[in-house]
């Protein structure tokens, strides 16, 4: 197991620096325009929320800064990192460590328990040793399903499922992204969501959150609007 330390950064350094990036999509011939001259910073400790309408480069905004791809056009740091410079496999490693992502459609891995999908990011790398036993336990503290631990994605329901993807990252990443995370839960489910996500952003940990719930983004101490492929910043 590669054991690596974290080490976040001081208070005021920007964790993600995206300068007049432009985002595009190709298919076939195609190309289709998605973000243009994108420019973003978030500092550690900030807790900055996303919204707009449907379709404008939300998630392909947050699925920069995770690491999933290289801008088209202009330049991402992600904790000092330029992901253009980066080889694809430092990517990977850095994405294990750095970023955690609660995605929209979960994104379990369907033959592996809910315990095996909380450990997962672990397996190949861990900056601590895990006790699965302990994270066992945690797990069920912060999301109360200690009797489904041991069951596959297929044998949990659409909110325990939620649950799953949302329990805290056991790599301790500098950066929590989250696609519309409270998109499956009920109203007051997802304020307990919400004070997860605040828990870990009081202890220095960058949250950044694409929602459509003006309430969830009261939480947020930045609120940006992705419309018409541009960031209109309040
Ligand atoms: N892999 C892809 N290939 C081609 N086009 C894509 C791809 N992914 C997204 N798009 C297009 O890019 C645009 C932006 O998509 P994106 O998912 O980032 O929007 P969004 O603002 O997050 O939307 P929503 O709020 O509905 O989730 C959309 O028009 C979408 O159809």
């Amino acid at each position: 197991m590669n054991i690596i330390k974290n080490s976040l950064p001081e208070d005021g350094f920007p964790i993600v620096d995206v300068s007049n990036v432009r985002e595009s999509y190709v298919l076939g011939s195609l190309e289709i325009p998605v973000l243009s001259d994108v420019n973003l910073k978030t500092e550690r400790r900030e807790f900055l929320a996303i919204m707009g309408p449907s379709g404008p480069g939300k998630s392909t905004l947050v699925n920069l800064i995770d690491y999933l791809g290289r801008p088209t056009a202009g330049q991402a740091l992600v904790k000092g990192h330029d992901l253009n410079r980066m080889p694809d496999q430092e990517l990977v490693h850095l994405k294990e460590l750095e970023v955690d992502f609660v995605f929209q459609t979960f994104n379990l891995v369907p033959y592996l328990t809910a315990l095996e999908n909380v450990l997962l990011p672990t397996f190949a790398n861990s900056r601590i040793n895990i006790d699965p036993t302990r994270s066992a336990r945690e797990l069920y503290e912060v999301i109360g399903i200690h009797n489904h631990m041991h069951h596959r994605p297929g044998e949990l329901s659409g909110e325990q499922s939620q649950w799953v993807s949302i329990a805290p990252h056991i790599n301790d990443p500098a950066i929590r992204l989250a696609d519309d995370p409270t998109g499956n839960l009920y109203l007051r489910k997802g304020a307990e969501v919400l004070r997860i996500f605040k828990g870990l952003n009081n202890e220095g940990r960058t949250v950044v959150i694409v929602t459509h719930d003006p309430e969830i983004a009261k939480y947020a101490n930045r609120v940006i609007l992705v419309k018409d492929e541009i960031i209109q910043y309040n």
